[in-house]
């Protein structure tokens, strides 16, 4: 007989997101399970945001050095591969995940390992190493299953052993050289990060541009900084074939040209991990995003228990974003068990993730870095705002302090009926920790008549705000 147990509260997936559902539940004074199937931490801690991240540092940190008169000089010789691989396999704790078990439980958590899905209203079956485990919820199960690399229907592919992201991040070997099919985020990091430790990279997309989503501009400066790292770009192309050879893979493209390379890494984008957790006994369709109103319920069910955050989600797939909606799903949650039903609350209540409506930020940790929040010039368009468009290169003087021949650009897009800022796009060395700033400025719709009087301290690179401002006519 399958044993149950009850909680108030039941977070399927312990990835970044399910993890801050479930501790902000737990805070909120419910009892909350967490159940995983592989690492409680999920792909942010082990395959995705910290490894790739680690694997990019120290090549910035190389970088950097060598375009300073004076450090450069100190600079003798190349990375170290291997001490770049030893410390990303510590950011990434071994791949051992009893840190973040001991989090869990020292939050309150109950942790179970095991696969688990929806067997109907407020109710889940676990299969795990102990046999099958059935948990009830008293208020809420939050969907937290994240995503998997979705690999596109190349012929050959199942034949060549193709890297993922996982491989990407976790491997322990600097390969000969390496081919990239897709020049979206995972792409271009993962290009620029081998490349730096020794591959011959060549990166292949069907757009005409890395980021091809992004502001046109980022796509150029980032494939400058890509091609001076000598990495190949093949825009505008695809695979039409690929075959197992000595030694690698011999990859034909749709142009009718053709190179062989030791891997083959596939960053094509995601599909939500939806399929296998029982959505068909709630009425939902398996392995679509799930549609998702702004305090978490999914869309399609009754009854105000069903939640789902994160890269599970039709919502952008960044850990910081599925931890901002994990963190207003809990609240709504929160407040429901307590008989307060907030899923009315108005627009930038704490109960509402509005911030997923045009002021999302994202950093792309190549080099030239890319950061950007808000609406892009031609989303604003097509979503009838009246805008303009503020255009810079980033020449102010802590830029050109931080770097000698420093190359950036910055973009400012204007609401002009409100004359408050809609979105903010800048590229260069170091410019992640400038996005906040523009985070603010969009999130808290600040006037621009306002923003004139937050002064950047002189030499910063901050002082782009001040050029953006004066550039728009102020
Ligand atoms: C290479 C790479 C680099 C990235 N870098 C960044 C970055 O720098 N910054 C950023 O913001 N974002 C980054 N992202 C995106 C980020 O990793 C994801 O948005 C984030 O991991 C999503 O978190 P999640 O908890 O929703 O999903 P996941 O991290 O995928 O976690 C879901 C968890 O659910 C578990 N699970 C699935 N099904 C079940 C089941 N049936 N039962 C029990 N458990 C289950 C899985 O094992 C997994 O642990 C990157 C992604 C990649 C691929
Ligand atoms: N720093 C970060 O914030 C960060 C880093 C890595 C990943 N992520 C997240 O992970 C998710 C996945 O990233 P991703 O790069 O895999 O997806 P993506 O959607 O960002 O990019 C996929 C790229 O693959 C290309 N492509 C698709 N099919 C192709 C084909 N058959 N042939 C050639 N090119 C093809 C697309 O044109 C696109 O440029 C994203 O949602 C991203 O937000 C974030």
């Amino acid at each position: 007989m399958t044993e149950t147990k009850r909680y108030d509260v039941v977070v399927l997936g312990g990835g970044a997101v399910g993890e801050n559902a479930a501790a902000r539940c737990a805070s909120g004074g419910l009892s909350v399970v967490l159940v995983e199937t592989d690492r409680f931490g999920g792909e942010c801690s082990y395959w995705a945001c910290m490894p790739s991240k680690a694997l990019l540092r120290s090549g910035h940190a190389l970088a950097a050095a060598r375009r300073v008169g004076g450090a450069r000089e100190a600079v003798s010789g190349d990375l170290d591969a291997n001490e770049v691989l030893r410390r990303r396999d510590s950011f990434a704790s071994h791949w051992n995940d009893s840190g973040q078990v001991d989090w869990a439980e020292g939050a309150g958590i109950e942790v179970v390992r095991g696969n688990a899905h929806l067997v109907g209203n407020r109710a889940v079956e676990v299969r795990g190493a102990e046999g099958a485990l059935r948990l009830d919820a008293n208020h809420a199960v939050v969907l937290c299953t994240g995503s998997a690399p979705n690999l596109p229907p190349v012929p050959g592919l199942d034949q060549v052993e193709p890297w993922t992201s996982r491989e990407a991040t976790s491997a322990q070997r600097v390969p000969s050289s390496l081919a990239v099919l897709g020049a979206g985020v995972v792409g271009v990091e993962m290009a620029q990060a081998w490349a730096r430790l020794g591959s011959e990279v060549t990166l292949i997309d069907t757009g005409s541009r890395p980021l091809h989503g992004m502001e046109e501009f980022v796509g150029e400066l980032v494939a400058q900084g890509l091609r001076e790292d000598g990495v190949h770009l093949r825009t505008d192309t695809s695979l039409s074939r690929v075959t197992p050879e000595e030694g690698g893979v011999r990859l034909e493209l749709q142009d009718g040209s053709s190179f062989s390379a030791q891997r083959l890494l596939v960053a094509t984008g995601r599909r939500p991990g939806t399929e296998e957790i029982g959505l068909e006994t709630v009425g939902l369709r398996p392995g679509e995003p799930l549609s998702v109103d702004d305090h978490g319920l999914v869309r399609g069910v009754d009854g105000r228990w069903l939640f789902v955050v994160g890269d599970a989600t039709d919502q952008p797939r960044l850990t910081h974003q599925g931890k901002y909606a994990a963190r207003i799903a809990a609240d709504v949650i929160v407040a429901a068990a307590d008989g307060t039903d907030v899923t009315g609350a108005a627009d930038w209540s704490t109960y509402t993730a509005t911030a997923n409506h045009g002021a999302v930020p994202q950093v792309v940790f190549t080099d030239p870095e890319v950061a950007t929040v808000g609406r892009t010039s031609s989303q604003a368009e097509r979503e009838g705002y009246r805008t303009s468009t503020v255009d810079l290169e980033l020449t102010v003087a802590g830029a050109v302090l931080h770097a000698d021949g420093y190359r950036g650009s910055a973009r400012m897009v204007v609401d002009e009926d409100r004359k408050v800022v809609l979105g903010v796009t800048f590229v260069g060395q170091d410019v992640a920790e400038l996005l906040h700033s523009a985070t603010i400025a969009v999130v808290a719709e600040v006037p621009l008549e306002r923003l004139w009087h937050a002064v950047p301290p002189f030499p910063t690179i901050s002082e782009v705000w001040l050029r953006l401002l004066e550039n728009y006519g102020m």
